[in-house]
């Protein structure tokens, strides 16, 4: 590489420099969240490196236990679940974390720290073995108990509003970091030789509407009547189909292309299968974010009251026209079965 093509390559914007700028924005800032951030970033690294080197080493595969959900765990679950706790332990400013493989809340013993974080530290643990992309995804809340003691049940189970920041890893062809405080969404790239973030998405927007839809098809006997509608419309419609089976994966093609990502409630599981705490959350303020909308079917997603820690809901995410659409087809279908229901009964 001459001089001149090694001086012409693009430095952008770090991580670190983008959050450092931010908390400008921020007179009253004290800086915890930041680098709340920076250490999530530092755990994505190394997890990342980990993902990586799957193949080549042992933490492949199966661990050989199952986690809460009855789901079994991959060694990658596992050992990106050690290394976010480790690392936002260390960190300092969380005094509480929800994990996705921890039943119970576990408490970091910072308890001056102010934040609370809900993780799913491997998101698409099906496509683990299969070099197929991956991710994480996190939330973080301010506590509602007083500093000096530990992070409570209470200060777990918030809605989604109450959200001072959201994102998520995607470790894919690249490895990109996306957030959100509340102040628009960010992407930033990983440069493994620099091992730095590096600002590559600035201010990402979802379009309006799109023609992707992703759902696993493989279910759709099992989905309600307005489910199967709205996918026959996608089909006649000539749209894609698109599901990798990591729901970050599929939640970011669909940010950045316009389309709908769908998990709905199933006769097998009436409430869907992705979380509300360390899933559907985190993206569904980073969606809103991006102009995009997020529901159950009926209800904003960041408004729905949290009452267990890994509590399920139907999912449908993505460009606000087509998320309506369901909602209308869905919300027709309950008002038509209800006529049915009432007429049947009067006769
Ligand atoms: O195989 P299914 O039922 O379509 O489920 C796939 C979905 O489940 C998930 O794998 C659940 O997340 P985890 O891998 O973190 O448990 C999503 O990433 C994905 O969208
Ligand atoms: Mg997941
Ligand atoms: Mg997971």
């Amino acid at each position: 590489m001459t001089i001149t093509e090694n001086l012409a390559l693009p430095v952008g914007t770090t991580l670190d420099r983008f959050i450092m700028r931010k908390q400008e924005d921020f007179p009253f800032a004290t800086g915890e969240l930041s680098q709340l951030l920076r250490d999530i970033a530092l755990a994505a690294k190394i997890v990342n490196r980990a993902i990586n080197h799957a193949g080549l080493t042992d933490i492949g595969g199966a661990y050989g236990k199952q986690n809460v959900q009855g789901e079994d765990q991959q060694k990658l679950d596992v050992v990106a679940n050690i290394r976010f706790i480790r690392a936002l332990r260390n960190g300092g400013e969380v005094c509480a974390i929800i994990s996705e493989e921890d039943e119970e809340v576990i408490q970091t013993g910072n308890h001056k720290g102010k934040y609370i974080v809900a993780i799913d530290p491997l998101d698409g643990s099906s496509n683990i073995d299969v070099n197929v992309s991956i991710g994480t995804i996190f939330s973080v809340y301010r506590r509602l108990s007083d500093q000096g003691c530990e992070g409570t049940l209470e200060d777990c189970l918030q809605r989604g509003v109450q959200q001072v920041a959201a994102g998520y890893i995607i470790y894919g062809s690249s490895t990109m970091l996306v957030y959100t405080t509340g102040c628009g969404v960010n992407g930033f790239t990983y440069e493994t030789s620099l091992g730095e973030f590096f600002l590559s998405h600035p201010n990402i927007t979802i379009p309006t509407t799109g023609s992707i839809y992703s759902i696993n098809e493989g279910s759709y006997n099992q989905f309600q009547p307005a489910i199967k509608q709205y996918v026959e419309l996608c089909r006649e419609r000539n749209y894609s189909a698109r599901y990798i089976g990591s729901l970050v994966a599929d939640f970011h093609r669909n940010m950045l292309k316009g389309g709908i990502y769908m998990y709905p409630s199933t006769t097998k599981a009436p409430n869907g299968k992705l979380r509300l705490l360390y899933e559907a959350n985190a993206l569904a303020f980073i969606v809103e974010q991006a102009g995009g909308k997020a529901s159950n079917g009926s209800e904003r997603i960041m408004e729905l009251y949290p009452t267990d820690l890994h509590q399920r809901c139907p999912l449908y995410i993505g460009s606000t026209e087509m998320v309506e659409e369901v909602e209308r087809l869905l919300a027709s279908s309950e008002a038509s079965v209800s006529s049915t229901i009432s007429a049947t009964a009067h006769n």
